[in-house]
Protein backbone atom coordinates (compact mmCIF):
# COMPACT_ATOMS: atom_id res chain seq x y z
CA UNK A 1 0.00 0.00 0.00
CA UNK A 2 1.75 3.29 -0.41
CA UNK A 3 -0.19 5.76 1.78
CA UNK A 4 -1.77 4.03 4.64
CA UNK A 5 -5.30 3.86 6.45
CA UNK A 6 -5.81 6.19 9.51
CA UNK A 7 -4.14 5.12 12.74
CA UNK A 8 -6.47 2.87 14.75
CA UNK A 9 -3.84 3.18 17.33
CA UNK A 10 -1.24 5.55 18.45
CA UNK A 11 1.89 4.23 16.16
CA UNK A 12 4.07 1.95 18.23
CA UNK A 13 8.07 2.25 18.48
CA UNK A 14 9.62 0.73 15.17
CA UNK A 15 10.06 -3.38 15.55
CA UNK A 16 12.69 -4.81 14.30
CA UNK A 17 12.34 -8.26 12.36
CA UNK A 18 13.43 -10.37 15.70
CA UNK A 19 11.39 -8.01 17.74
CA UNK A 20 8.37 -8.50 15.32
CA UNK A 21 8.62 -11.84 15.60
CA UNK A 22 9.18 -12.57 19.66
CA UNK A 23 6.87 -9.83 19.82
CA UNK A 24 3.88 -9.97 22.66
CA UNK A 25 1.54 -8.86 19.13
CA UNK A 26 0.20 -13.05 18.98
CA UNK A 27 0.08 -14.34 15.58
CA UNK A 28 -3.25 -15.10 15.26
CA UNK A 29 -5.10 -12.51 17.31
CA UNK A 30 -8.69 -13.49 17.25
CA UNK A 31 -10.38 -10.62 17.86
CA UNK A 32 -8.71 -8.40 15.47
CA UNK A 33 -11.17 -5.80 14.43
CA UNK A 34 -9.50 -5.30 10.77
CA UNK A 35 -9.20 -9.42 9.55
CA UNK A 36 -12.45 -11.44 8.53
CA UNK A 37 -10.77 -15.04 9.44
CA UNK A 38 -13.18 -16.26 6.68
CA UNK A 39 -10.96 -14.37 4.16
CA UNK A 40 -8.63 -17.33 4.36
CA UNK A 41 -11.69 -19.42 2.39
CA UNK A 42 -12.76 -19.49 -0.95
CA UNK A 43 -9.26 -20.14 -2.83
CA UNK A 44 -9.56 -20.69 -6.32
CA UNK A 45 -8.59 -24.28 -6.78
CA UNK A 46 -4.73 -25.20 -8.49
CA UNK A 47 -6.91 -25.68 -12.12
CA UNK A 48 -8.69 -22.39 -12.40
CA UNK A 49 -6.98 -20.32 -14.41
CA UNK A 50 -3.97 -18.10 -13.79
CA UNK A 51 -2.79 -14.84 -14.15
CA UNK A 52 -2.65 -13.65 -17.94
CA UNK A 53 1.51 -13.07 -19.27
CA UNK A 54 2.33 -10.22 -21.39
CA UNK A 55 5.59 -10.20 -23.53
CA UNK A 56 7.25 -7.04 -23.34
CA UNK A 57 8.79 -7.29 -26.39
CA UNK A 58 5.90 -7.73 -28.39
CA UNK A 59 4.17 -4.57 -27.16
CA UNK A 60 7.39 -2.79 -28.95
CA UNK A 61 7.62 -4.49 -31.52
CA UNK A 62 8.20 -3.13 -35.49
CA UNK A 63 5.78 -5.67 -36.36
CA UNK A 64 2.40 -3.53 -36.40
CA UNK A 65 0.25 -7.52 -36.29
CA UNK A 66 2.40 -8.38 -33.50
CA UNK A 67 2.06 -4.94 -31.27
CA UNK A 68 -1.70 -5.16 -32.27
CA UNK A 69 -2.01 -8.65 -31.09
CA UNK A 70 0.30 -7.67 -27.54
CA UNK A 71 -1.91 -4.57 -27.26
CA UNK A 72 -5.38 -6.84 -27.33
CA UNK A 73 -3.86 -8.74 -24.76
CA UNK A 74 -2.97 -6.29 -22.77
CA UNK A 75 -6.68 -4.66 -22.62
CA UNK A 76 -7.94 -8.09 -21.74
CA UNK A 77 -5.49 -8.49 -19.06
CA UNK A 78 -6.10 -5.03 -17.81
CA UNK A 79 -9.91 -5.53 -18.04
CA UNK A 80 -10.38 -8.89 -16.85
CA UNK A 81 -7.50 -9.72 -14.44
CA UNK A 82 -6.16 -6.31 -13.49
CA UNK A 83 -2.99 -8.02 -13.30
CA UNK A 84 -0.25 -9.62 -15.59
CA UNK A 85 3.25 -11.28 -15.71
CA UNK A 86 5.58 -8.64 -17.36
CA UNK A 87 8.04 -10.94 -19.27
CA UNK A 88 10.53 -10.45 -22.01
CA UNK A 89 10.92 -6.96 -20.65
CA UNK A 90 14.53 -6.06 -20.85
CA UNK A 91 14.92 -5.83 -17.20
CA UNK A 92 18.14 -7.42 -16.37
CA UNK A 93 17.79 -11.09 -13.82
CA UNK A 94 20.89 -9.75 -11.81
CA UNK A 95 19.62 -6.04 -11.03
CA UNK A 96 16.35 -7.68 -10.16
CA UNK A 97 18.39 -9.81 -7.86
CA UNK A 98 20.13 -7.10 -6.81
CA UNK A 99 17.21 -4.77 -5.61
CA UNK A 100 15.83 -8.56 -3.82
CA UNK A 101 19.54 -8.73 -1.50
CA UNK A 102 19.78 -4.98 -1.08
CA UNK A 103 16.53 -5.43 0.91
CA UNK A 104 18.36 -7.30 3.60
CA UNK A 105 20.00 -4.02 4.12
CA UNK A 106 16.88 -2.29 4.86
CA UNK A 107 15.56 -4.64 6.93
CA UNK A 108 19.17 -4.95 8.57
CA UNK A 109 19.41 -1.50 10.02
CA UNK A 110 18.55 -0.79 13.62
CA UNK A 111 15.60 -0.24 15.24
CA UNK A 112 17.75 3.59 16.32
CA UNK A 113 18.16 3.94 12.41
CA UNK A 114 14.62 2.49 11.59
CA UNK A 115 13.04 4.69 14.20
CA UNK A 116 14.39 7.73 11.84
CA UNK A 117 12.43 7.41 8.83
CA UNK A 118 9.24 6.42 11.34
CA UNK A 119 6.21 9.11 10.58
CA UNK A 120 2.74 9.15 10.74
CA UNK A 121 3.16 11.57 7.69
CA UNK A 122 2.06 9.72 4.92
CA UNK A 123 3.93 12.48 2.49
CA UNK A 124 7.21 11.96 4.09
CA UNK A 125 9.50 10.90 0.93
CA UNK A 126 11.50 8.18 3.67
CA UNK A 127 9.05 6.42 5.65
CA UNK A 128 9.78 3.50 7.74
CA UNK A 129 6.56 1.21 9.25
CA UNK A 130 5.22 -1.85 10.41
CA UNK A 131 2.04 -2.76 9.92
CA UNK A 132 -0.45 -0.38 8.13
CA UNK A 133 0.33 3.31 9.41
CA UNK A 134 1.92 1.98 12.95
CA UNK A 135 -0.80 -0.12 13.30
CA UNK A 136 0.41 -3.37 13.93
CA UNK A 137 -2.04 -6.91 14.93
CA UNK A 138 -2.38 -10.01 13.31
CA UNK A 139 -3.80 -9.05 10.11
CA UNK A 140 -0.41 -6.60 9.42
CA UNK A 141 2.43 -8.18 10.14
CA UNK A 142 5.07 -6.48 7.89
CA UNK A 143 7.86 -4.23 8.33
CA UNK A 144 8.25 -1.72 5.03
CA UNK A 145 10.37 1.26 3.91
CA UNK A 146 9.03 3.38 1.44
CA UNK A 147 10.75 5.84 -0.36
CA UNK A 148 10.30 8.82 -2.94
CA UNK A 149 12.55 7.40 -6.25
CA UNK A 150 10.82 10.23 -8.44
CA UNK A 151 11.28 13.20 -7.98
CA UNK A 152 13.31 13.65 -6.85
CA UNK A 153 15.47 10.61 -5.74
CA UNK A 154 15.14 10.68 -1.82
CA UNK A 155 17.00 7.06 -1.42
CA UNK A 156 18.87 7.13 2.12
CA UNK A 157 22.44 8.08 2.29
CA UNK A 158 22.61 5.59 4.83
CA UNK A 159 21.81 2.58 2.22
CA UNK A 160 24.24 4.19 -0.13
CA UNK A 161 25.75 0.78 -0.80
CA UNK A 162 22.53 -0.42 -2.29
CA UNK A 163 21.37 2.97 -3.47
CA UNK A 164 23.22 3.07 -7.16
CA UNK A 165 21.45 -0.37 -7.73
CA UNK A 166 18.01 1.22 -6.31
CA UNK A 167 18.71 4.28 -9.16
CA UNK A 168 18.98 1.63 -11.91
CA UNK A 169 16.30 -0.22 -11.03
CA UNK A 170 14.00 2.66 -10.86
CA UNK A 171 14.87 4.46 -14.42
CA UNK A 172 14.47 0.82 -15.69
CA UNK A 173 11.13 0.56 -14.55
CA UNK A 174 9.99 3.53 -15.25
CA UNK A 175 10.87 3.54 -18.71
CA UNK A 176 8.91 0.58 -19.04
CA UNK A 177 5.76 1.46 -16.91
CA UNK A 178 5.87 4.67 -19.74
CA UNK A 179 5.51 1.93 -22.49
CA UNK A 180 3.08 0.45 -20.55
CA UNK A 181 0.76 2.86 -20.52
CA UNK A 182 1.42 3.49 -24.43
CA UNK A 183 0.00 0.53 -24.91
CA UNK A 184 -2.71 0.75 -22.53
CA UNK A 185 -3.93 4.40 -23.87
CA UNK A 186 -4.17 2.52 -27.12
CA UNK A 187 -5.82 -0.36 -26.16
CA UNK A 188 -8.34 2.40 -24.49
CA UNK A 189 -8.65 3.79 -28.17
CA UNK A 190 -6.64 6.78 -26.63
CA UNK A 191 -3.58 8.45 -28.99
CA UNK A 192 -0.65 6.70 -27.41
CA UNK A 193 0.87 9.33 -25.27
CA UNK A 194 -2.88 10.12 -23.74
CA UNK A 195 -2.34 8.97 -20.52
CA UNK A 196 1.44 10.14 -20.42
CA UNK A 197 0.04 13.92 -21.36
CA UNK A 198 -3.12 13.43 -19.74
CA UNK A 199 -1.49 12.46 -16.12
CA UNK A 200 1.78 14.42 -16.76
CA UNK A 201 3.64 11.64 -16.26
CA UNK A 202 6.98 13.64 -15.89
CA UNK A 203 6.27 15.13 -12.78
CA UNK A 204 4.07 12.31 -11.40
CA UNK A 205 5.63 10.29 -8.94
CA UNK A 206 7.34 7.01 -8.21
CA UNK A 207 7.51 5.56 -5.09
CA UNK A 208 9.51 2.30 -3.91
CA UNK A 209 8.64 -0.31 -1.17
CA UNK A 210 10.36 -2.48 0.59
CA UNK A 211 8.65 -5.36 2.13
CA UNK A 212 9.48 -7.90 4.57
CA UNK A 213 6.79 -10.44 6.17
CA UNK A 214 8.24 -12.42 9.14
CA UNK A 215 7.28 -16.26 9.85
CA UNK A 216 4.55 -17.01 11.55
CA UNK A 217 3.86 -20.08 13.52
CA UNK A 218 0.18 -19.97 12.58
CA UNK A 219 -0.58 -17.71 9.17
CA UNK A 220 -4.13 -19.52 8.89
CA UNK A 221 -5.17 -17.13 11.79
CA UNK A 222 -2.40 -13.75 10.58
CA UNK A 223 -2.15 -12.06 7.60
CA UNK A 224 0.75 -9.78 5.97
CA UNK A 225 -1.76 -6.81 4.24
CA UNK A 226 -5.24 -7.04 4.34
CA UNK A 227 -7.51 -6.81 0.83
CA UNK A 228 -6.65 -3.66 -0.70
CA UNK A 229 -6.62 -2.09 -4.21
CA UNK A 230 -3.69 0.98 -4.68
CA UNK A 231 -3.93 4.56 -5.50
CA UNK A 232 -1.64 5.26 -7.83
CA UNK A 233 -2.03 4.48 -12.23
CA UNK A 234 0.05 1.43 -12.38
CA UNK A 235 2.41 -0.70 -9.35
CA UNK A 236 5.04 -3.49 -10.68
CA UNK A 237 6.06 -5.70 -8.18
CA UNK A 238 9.12 -8.85 -7.76
CA UNK A 239 9.65 -10.35 -4.72
CA UNK A 240 11.79 -13.25 -2.95
CA UNK A 241 10.22 -16.43 -4.81
CA UNK A 242 8.28 -16.96 -1.39
CA UNK A 243 4.55 -16.83 -2.46
CA UNK A 244 2.14 -15.03 -0.54
CA UNK A 245 -0.09 -12.69 -2.71
CA UNK A 246 -3.25 -13.25 -3.52
CA UNK A 247 -5.39 -11.91 -6.06
CA UNK A 248 -9.49 -11.48 -6.43
CA UNK A 249 -10.54 -12.90 -9.37
CA UNK A 250 -14.31 -13.22 -10.02
CA UNK A 251 -14.87 -13.64 -6.32
CA UNK A 252 -12.26 -16.06 -5.53
CA UNK A 253 -8.18 -15.42 -4.24
CA UNK A 254 -5.73 -16.94 -6.69
CA UNK A 255 -2.63 -17.11 -5.61
CA UNK A 256 0.44 -15.77 -7.32
CA UNK A 257 2.82 -18.61 -8.28
CA UNK A 258 6.56 -17.31 -9.24
CA UNK A 259 7.24 -16.63 -13.02
CA UNK A 260 10.62 -17.13 -13.21
CA UNK A 261 11.95 -13.41 -13.85
CA UNK A 262 8.95 -11.83 -14.59
CA UNK A 263 7.61 -8.45 -13.14
CA UNK A 264 3.87 -8.32 -11.37
CA UNK A 265 1.62 -5.39 -13.12
CA UNK A 266 -1.66 -4.19 -11.48
CA UNK A 267 -4.04 -1.53 -12.78
CA UNK A 268 -4.83 0.75 -9.78
CA UNK A 269 -6.84 3.20 -8.34
CA UNK A 270 -6.75 6.21 -10.82
CA UNK A 271 -6.29 4.18 -13.79
CA UNK A 272 -9.85 2.24 -13.25
CA UNK A 273 -10.79 5.75 -12.94
CA UNK A 274 -9.35 7.69 -15.63
CA UNK A 275 -10.69 4.30 -18.10
CA UNK A 276 -13.94 4.72 -16.75
CA UNK A 277 -14.25 1.23 -14.90
CA UNK A 278 -13.08 -0.18 -18.05
CA UNK A 279 -9.28 -1.34 -16.34
CA UNK A 280 -9.52 -2.90 -13.00
CA UNK A 281 -8.06 -2.13 -10.01
CA UNK A 282 -8.24 -5.09 -8.07
CA UNK A 283 -8.25 -6.18 -4.62
CA UNK A 284 -5.22 -8.28 -3.33
CA UNK A 285 -3.10 -9.23 0.14
CA UNK A 286 0.13 -10.38 1.57
CA UNK A 287 -0.30 -14.46 3.23
CA UNK A 288 2.52 -15.22 5.75
CA UNK A 289 3.63 -18.01 6.03
CA UNK A 290 5.66 -20.27 8.83
CA UNK A 291 8.44 -21.40 7.29
CA UNK A 292 10.12 -18.55 5.53
CA UNK A 293 9.89 -15.14 5.65
CA UNK A 294 9.07 -13.13 2.60
CA UNK A 295 10.39 -10.25 0.92
CA UNK A 296 8.60 -8.49 -1.81
CA UNK A 297 9.58 -4.65 -3.62
CA UNK A 298 7.02 -2.91 -5.33
CA UNK A 299 7.29 0.32 -7.27
CA UNK A 300 4.46 2.48 -7.11
CA UNK A 301 3.32 4.93 -10.19
CA UNK A 302 0.87 7.74 -9.78
CA UNK A 303 0.34 11.28 -10.90
CA UNK A 304 1.27 14.47 -8.96
CA UNK A 305 -0.71 15.15 -6.42
CA UNK A 306 -2.32 18.08 -7.78
CA UNK A 307 -3.67 16.51 -10.81
CA UNK A 308 -7.64 16.06 -11.16
CA UNK A 309 -8.09 12.75 -12.40
CA UNK A 310 -11.03 11.83 -13.61
CA UNK A 311 -12.34 9.61 -16.45
CA UNK A 312 -10.96 10.52 -19.89
CA UNK A 313 -13.39 13.04 -21.48
CA UNK A 314 -12.64 11.81 -25.20
CA UNK A 315 -13.25 7.77 -23.95
CA UNK A 316 -16.85 9.07 -22.87
CA UNK A 317 -17.46 10.93 -26.04
CA UNK A 318 -16.16 7.88 -28.16
CA UNK A 319 -18.33 5.12 -26.19
CA UNK A 320 -21.28 7.85 -25.41
CA UNK A 321 -21.35 6.59 -21.69
CA UNK A 322 -21.57 8.99 -18.65
CA UNK A 323 -18.95 9.38 -16.33
CA UNK A 324 -18.50 6.86 -13.84
CA UNK A 325 -16.08 8.20 -11.05
CA UNK A 326 -16.60 11.73 -9.70
CA UNK A 327 -13.31 13.82 -10.37
CA UNK A 328 -10.87 14.93 -7.97
CA UNK A 329 -7.73 15.85 -6.98
CA UNK A 330 -5.19 13.10 -6.66
CA UNK A 331 -4.53 14.34 -3.28
CA UNK A 332 -7.72 14.67 -1.87
CA UNK A 333 -8.66 10.86 -3.06
CA UNK A 334 -5.44 9.94 -1.31
CA UNK A 335 -6.48 12.00 1.99
CA UNK A 336 -10.27 10.56 1.64
CA UNK A 337 -8.80 6.83 0.67
CA UNK A 338 -6.88 6.66 3.59
CA UNK A 339 -9.29 7.40 6.21
CA UNK A 340 -11.34 4.89 4.89
CA UNK A 341 -11.38 1.95 7.58
CA UNK A 342 -9.71 -1.15 6.63
CA UNK A 343 -12.78 -3.43 6.81
CA UNK A 344 -14.94 -0.42 5.11
CA UNK A 345 -15.86 -1.47 1.73
CA UNK A 346 -12.92 -0.54 -1.34
CA UNK A 347 -12.77 3.58 -1.30
CA UNK A 348 -13.01 3.46 -5.52
CA UNK A 349 -16.50 1.58 -4.70
CA UNK A 350 -17.74 4.62 -3.06
CA UNK A 351 -17.05 7.34 -5.35
CA UNK A 352 -18.46 4.74 -8.28
CA UNK A 353 -21.48 6.59 -10.23
CA UNK A 354 -22.76 3.85 -11.63
CA UNK A 355 -22.01 0.19 -12.57
CA UNK A 356 -20.09 0.32 -15.66
O1 LIG B 1 4.03 -7.98 -0.92
C1 LIG B 1 3.20 -8.16 -1.80
O2 LIG B 1 3.19 -9.15 -2.50
C2 LIG B 1 2.12 -7.12 -2.05
C3 LIG B 1 2.35 -5.80 -1.38
C4 LIG B 1 1.26 -4.84 -1.70
O3 LIG B 1 0.24 -5.17 -2.22
C5 LIG B 1 1.44 -3.41 -1.37
O4 LIG B 1 2.43 -3.06 -0.71
O5 LIG B 1 0.59 -2.60 -1.79
FE1 LIG C 1 -0.87 -3.44 -2.95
Amino acid sequence: MEASVKSLVPAPKPASVKALLESSIPCGYSNSTVLNLNEHDNIASETEESIPIIDFSLLTSSDPNRRSEAIHQLSQACQEWGFFMLVNHGVPESLMKAVINGCDEIFNLTVEEKENYTTHDIWAPIRYSTGINGVQNASMRRESLRVLMHHPFTFPNKLKDVSDVMREYTEITRALVRELLKGISKSLGLEEFYIDKAMDLESGYQHFQANFYPRCPQPELSMGVPPHTDYGLLTALIHNGVVGLEILNHGKWVLVKPHPNAILVNVTDQLEILSNGKCKSVLHRALVNSSVPRMSVAMFYGPSDDKVVGPAPELLDMEGRPPAFESMKFEKYIDLKRRNPVDAPPFLDQIRLHAV
